[in-house]
């Protein structure tokens, strides 16, 4: 479902005269449905570049990141938008939305944006919100004002709330109570039993001994530096 080869890349630092720093080569790997891969490594071995060339926020140097039946790295910018509106989705650290949405409507969003009807998309967000523990109180709210953990669930929630294909989670369960922390594992597991292919990072090494099937040092694809 994620096939990734050969990719490199290169930080071009145009405030420091255009000064070129490798940050990785060859790197190459591939995650079928229903598995979870954790890419792991030491603090600037790579792992969130990696992460946000999957994604298409990076442009890789050359190589190719399938997602499905799209190139990432040679796709137009529509067809990346695509992509992530309905096979690849994205749990990041941090919650990003418009002010004043309703956190219900944040969490109803991805599932209308695939044509899901208001109903069943409603229902399935008030499932996932009740799961993670946001007070229904809070539903009618705009999440920019919530705590830092309760941002975080609304982001899973949204995250989840479509059943993408192929996801990328950031630190999942980074800052969440014990509870949540647990929720969010099942509703890992519970991606992976659809089908899910899904690349993470988790600083947390008991949730990832738990969902993870695999991991992938990506220190392995430091270009090695000219002393
Ligand atoms: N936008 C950027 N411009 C220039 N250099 C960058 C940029 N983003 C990342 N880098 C560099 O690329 C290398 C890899 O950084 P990256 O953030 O991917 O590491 P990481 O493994 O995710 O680290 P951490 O665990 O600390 O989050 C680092 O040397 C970093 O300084």
């Amino acid at each position: 479902m994620i096939e990734i080869r050969d990719v490199t890349k290169t930080f071009r630092l145009h405030n420091q005269g255009g000064a070129a720093i490798p940050v990785m080569e060859g790197a190459t790997l591939s995650v079928a449905p229903g598995e979870c891969v954790a890419l792991t490594g030491a603090s600037g071995a790579g792992k969130s570049t990696l992460m946000r060339m999957i994604y298409g926020n990076y442009l890789a140097a050359s190589g190719s990141i399938r997602v499905g039946e799209t190139d990432v790295a040679t796709a137009e910018p529509r067809d990346i938008l695509e992509l992530r509106r309905t096979v690849l989705g994205y749990v990041s650290q941090f919650l990003r939305v418009v002010p004043r949405v309703p956190t219900l409507d944040v969490v109803m969003e991805p599932l209308l944006a695939t044509g899901r009807g208001t109903d069943a998309a409603r229902e399935r967000a008030e499932t996932l919100l009740t799961r993670l523990n946001i007070p229904r109180t809070l539903w009618g709210l705009s999440p920019t004002t919530f705590s830092g953990g309760e941002q975080q669930r609304v982001n899973i929630a949204r995250g989840f709330a479509h059943p993408f294909p192929a996801m990328l989670l950031d630190e999942p369960t980074a800052s969440l109570d014990a509870i949540n922390r647990e929720t969010v594992l099942t509703l890992i597991e519970e991606a992976k039993a659809r089908g899910a292919a899904i690349v993470g990072i988790f600083h947390d090494a008991d949730a990832r001994d738990r969902v993870c099937d695999r991991q992938i040092d990506v220190s392995a694809f430091t270009p090695a530096r000219a002393a």
